[in-house]
């Protein structure tokens, strides 16, 4: 039996705990940790197979073996900290917390003995089990990342990627959720500021995205080559077209990226 404990139950935490309890993996117990109590026993509550620590130092008596933190950058520094009054030894440790390297996270751990780190990056299509989720470690076995690997696949698509990778993944995979409603949202706007109301237009826009990203994936030709047999010549998609380029549509998207990246 494994004992996985997700500490941070927020967003993102939560959202994961919720898929991995759907799929109820053989030979995994669920924890969970977070600073409102209230907040974790309404997950548990609304997701069965999951049980709440009242207490950090609970993980001791629970034999927790893996850990997931999910709580927010600004706070990992003070929860290493209550971490470290333990003894971690033998654990794994993932964390989701963007822009905290696996150097970082065995600096906070220095004073363990024997942890297994892996850093993961998620996104918020998890909560329907379709995120896309990186995973890299640091002296974690084979079995360890595989055990990380099955866990999260009860989420959506899971790859390894090197470390160095992580930044970009976080822009173009992490973050993507958050642009896309972004487009999604101007549209459905859009549509109703000329008289769609808001549940056709999300169901209209919602289904011509998707079909969209179907398409592109099943088509052999090249985005390029799909753009082009869009736009019939003299016709309206080349009008649209032409007011993207004139805006650097392309040029806003990278650089709203590598902002992304940076901070990544
Ligand atoms: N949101 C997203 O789309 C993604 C987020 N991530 C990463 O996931 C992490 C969480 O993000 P998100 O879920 O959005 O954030 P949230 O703020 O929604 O959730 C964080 C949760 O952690 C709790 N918490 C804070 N400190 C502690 C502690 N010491 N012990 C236990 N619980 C604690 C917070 O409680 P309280 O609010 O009471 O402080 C909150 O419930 C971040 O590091 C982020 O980088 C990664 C990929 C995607
Ligand atoms: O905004 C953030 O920092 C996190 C990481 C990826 C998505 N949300």
């Amino acid at each position: 039996m494994k004992r996985v404990l997700f500490i941070g139950l927020g967003h993102m935490g939560g959202s994961l705990v919720s898929g991995i309890a759907k799929k109820a993996i053989p030979g995994v117990e669920l924890y969970g940790f977070n600073k409102d109590v209230e907040q974790a026993e309404n997950l548990a509550k609304k997701i069965g197979n999951f049980k709440i620590l009242k207490n950090l130092q609970d993980l001791e008596k629970a034999a927790i073996d893996v850990i997931v933190i999910g709580v927010r950058p600004i706070d990992f520094n003070e929860l290493a900290e209550e971490l470290n009054q333990y003894n971690l030894a033998n654990k794994t440790i993932i964390s989701m917390v963007n822009a905290l390297t696996l150097d970082k996270m065995d600096s906070a751990f220095a004073k363990q003995k024997d942890l297994s780190l892996i850093r993961m990056m998620p996104n918020m299509n998890a909560s329907i089990q379709e995120s896309v989720t990186a995973l890299t470690s640091k002296n974690a076995s084979e079995a360890q990342m595989n055990f990380a690997k099955e866990l999260f696949q009860a989420c959506g698509f899971v790859t390894e990627i090197p470390e160095s990778k992580f930044a970009t993944f976080a822009a173009i995979a992490g973050c993507l959720p958050s642009y896309v409603f972004t487009f999604y949202q101007a549209i459905v706007q859009y549509a109703e500021e000329h008289g769609f109301n808001h549940h056709e237009a999300m169901e209209i826009v919602g289904a011509a995205i998707t079909g969209s990203v179907h398409n592109a994936e099943q088509n052999t030709n090249s985005l390029a080559t799909m753009i082009k047999q869009i736009c019939v010549p003299n016709g309206s998609t080349i009008e649209g077209q032409k007011v993207l380029e004139a805006n650097d549509f392309d040029g806003i998207i990278k650089k709203a990226l590598k902002a992304a990246n940076d901070k990544a």
